[in-house]
């Protein structure tokens, strides 16, 4: 269509509360029940078709609960590697002479089906399957997600607009904002559906198309993402979802000459798998794989001496032990001064300890459990480690407990030695690691902490000082890709604080943000000139 459009302007999606008595709390208790009594047969899907894979058996099981399945897949093989592959090649040129327009159609449907009707399928599918608690799935599944597509569509059109601003006499410069030449593969964590959805859809928005291998763990969530896709209207062959490991996957996509790029969202040593792994091929490929990731954090929060005891208790709470800590951006390091500390200390300890934890489908729970037994097992080996160190003070929690689920008290250890491995190693999980420090060692403890950890993803100074702000926010700036001012380091909305770290926490192209979708084009300058020369001769040559 020859027009210039615009599509509805984005808005965040609003949090619903799931207060007792609310529509919403009814509504989803409803699906609750419904998905816990029906065990699911998960597949993969390949050009537009449901097929179980050839690979190994899996099941998804609930963490809190490990022992009730709530669906089973066979993971993909080479062989449905192959044809997902060529499910991608036979749509793309379909797909990308599309109008801009329609895809962003696909994404916008899709959005409102989310804030509608599937709503309440995908936070249920989430909390049983990733244990987050009603507040945690909404944000996520619910909210974030239709944020990712509504303002992407925005981002999209904007890109399209992006054109140059010089045109010599006679001359008219166009640049057309092609998708990339192959397919993208996209690899996506466990521990947001949002970024599950997200990875896939923005490549595909751009005119590519997909290869998407989901977590295992999230593969309930990520199974009625992509049948909400296909309602949406989302043509075949245009996103090919592979469950499994990821390996046999892989074997066929990362050695394929049509590997454009990577999109992927998970630990800092996967990543550089991958990385490595497209560095060995590199002389196999027909283009240069775009390669984006966001990987680990070990994220912090400094309070400084006039800092509020009760914001710090509450950023500390929320941002360590929300979702088990397993967000990137979870607050796992944390550096007190003195005089905060001792006021805030008892307090904080008491609320920690009282923190509710269980079955998520309980409502009173703040936290539910860790995602599977190898979390489990390095918790465990990390609060060990603890315990046993004469520089480490476990001052609560510290218990484990996985007959039932595989639960992790929030636990909090003082460590007098910032140098400690705690400092800088990401466990990912409900473990929080406290210094404290005189108030006149305010400066010393925040240079040391900058480039402790190898990490750059999130961070906060809470202060009321603005000289203390200003400080950190200049020391501190190559220390997190997202820097918080008295606020946990946590939450992050599309539109609002594009989300993203740098040094080993990945190539910080902001999920939700132009600059990510950017990543997924390969421009075309066109120069056109109206009328063109008929004489070689240059009028310097007389
Ligand atoms: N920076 C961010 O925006 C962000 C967001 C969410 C999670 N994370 C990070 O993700 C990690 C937790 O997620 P996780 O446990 O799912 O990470 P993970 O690295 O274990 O797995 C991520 C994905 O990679 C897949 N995978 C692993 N090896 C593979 C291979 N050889 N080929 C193909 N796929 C392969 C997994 O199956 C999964 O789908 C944490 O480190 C966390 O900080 C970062
Ligand atoms: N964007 C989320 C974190 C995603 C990583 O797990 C936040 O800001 O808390």
């Amino acid at each position: 269509m020859d027009a210039i459009t615009f599509p509805p302007a984005p808005t965040n999606e609003p949090n619903l509360t799931y207060a007792p008595g609310s529509p919403e709390r009814e509504a989803l208790t409803a699906e609750l029940e419904r998905q816990e009594r029906r065990e699911k047969n998960l597949k993969a899907y390949i050009g537009g078709r449901w097929k179980a894979g050839g690979g190994a058996e899996h099941a998804v099981v609930q963490p809190h609960d490990h022992q009730h399945v709530l669906g089973r897949f066979k993971g993909a093989t080479q062989a449905d590697t192959k044809a997902a592959v060529k499910a991608a090649t036979e749509a793309a040129s379909v797909w990308r002479d599309m109008d801009m327009d329609d895809r962003c159609a696909v994404l916008l449907r899709a959005a409102d089906l989310l804030a509608g009707p599937w709503r309440q399928r995908i936070n249920a599918a989430t909390m049983l399957g990733q244990s987050k608690t009603a507040f945690q799935a909404e944000i996520d599944s619910a909210c974030e997600l239709i944020d990712f597509w509504r303002y992407n569509v925005h981002y999209a059109k904007q890109i399209l607009t992006d054109q140059p601003i010089a045109n010599s006499p006679g001359v008219w410069n166009r640049t057309d904002h092609r998708p990339l030449e192959g397919f993208v593969y996209a690899i996506t964590p466990f521990n947001f559906t949002a970024i599950a959805g997200n990875l896939p859809t923005a490549p595909a928005l751009m005119g590519n198309t997909v290869i998407w291998k989901p977590s295992p763990t999230q593969q309930l969530a990520a199974s009625l993402t992509m049948e909400l896709l296909e309602e949406a209207g989302l043509p075949p062959g245009v996103i090919n979802m592979l469950p499994g490991d990821g390996i046999a996957v892989s074997e066929v996509a990362l050695g394929h000459p049509d590997l454009a790029g990577i999109h992927f969202t998970g630990s800092t040593p996967t990543f550089q798998h991958l990385w490595r792994t497209v560095g060995e091929n590199i002389e196999g490929y027909r283009s240069y794989p775009r390669i984006v990731g966001e990987t680990g954090g070990k994220d912090f929060v400094l309070a400084h001496s006039s800092a509020d005891p009760d914001v710090v208790r509450t950023a500390l709470i929320r941002g360590a032990f929300e979702f088990q800590g397993q967000k990137c951006s979870a607050a796992s390091r944390a550096y007190v001064a003195r005089s905060v500390w001792d006021k805030m200390k008892d307090d904080f300890l008491a609320e920690v300890e009282a923190i509710t934890m269980g079955d998520v489908t309980d409502f009173s729970n703040f936290m539910g459990a860790v995602i599977d037994d190898r979390a489990f097992a390095k918790h465990r080996t990390a609060i060990e480690r603890a315990r046993r160190s004469r520089k480490l003070d476990v001052l609560v929690g510290g218990t484990l407990d996985d007959e039932v689920g595989y639960f992790v008290r929030p636990t909090v250890v003082q460590g007098g030695d910032p140098t400690d491995e705690m400092f800088s190693t990401e466990y990912f999980g409900p473990i929080l690691v406290v210094h404290v420090f005189d108030d006149a060692d305010f400066e010393t403890v925040g240079r040391q902490l900058e480039s402790i950890a190898p990490y750059a993803l999130t961070g906060s100074i809470i202060a009321r000082d603005r000289r203390a702000v200003a400080w950190a926010q200049q020391e501190l700036r190559f220390a997190a890709g997202n820097f918080y001012i008295n606020d946990k380091p946590t939450g992050a909305v599309v539109g609002q604080q594009p989300f993203g770290g740098g040094r080993a926490s990945g190539t910080n192209d902001k999920a939700g943000a132009a600059v990510n979708l950017l990543r997924w084009t390969s421009p075309r300058s066109i120069k056109e000139t109206l009328v063109p020369p008929t004489d070689y001769r240059y009028p310097y040559m007389g």
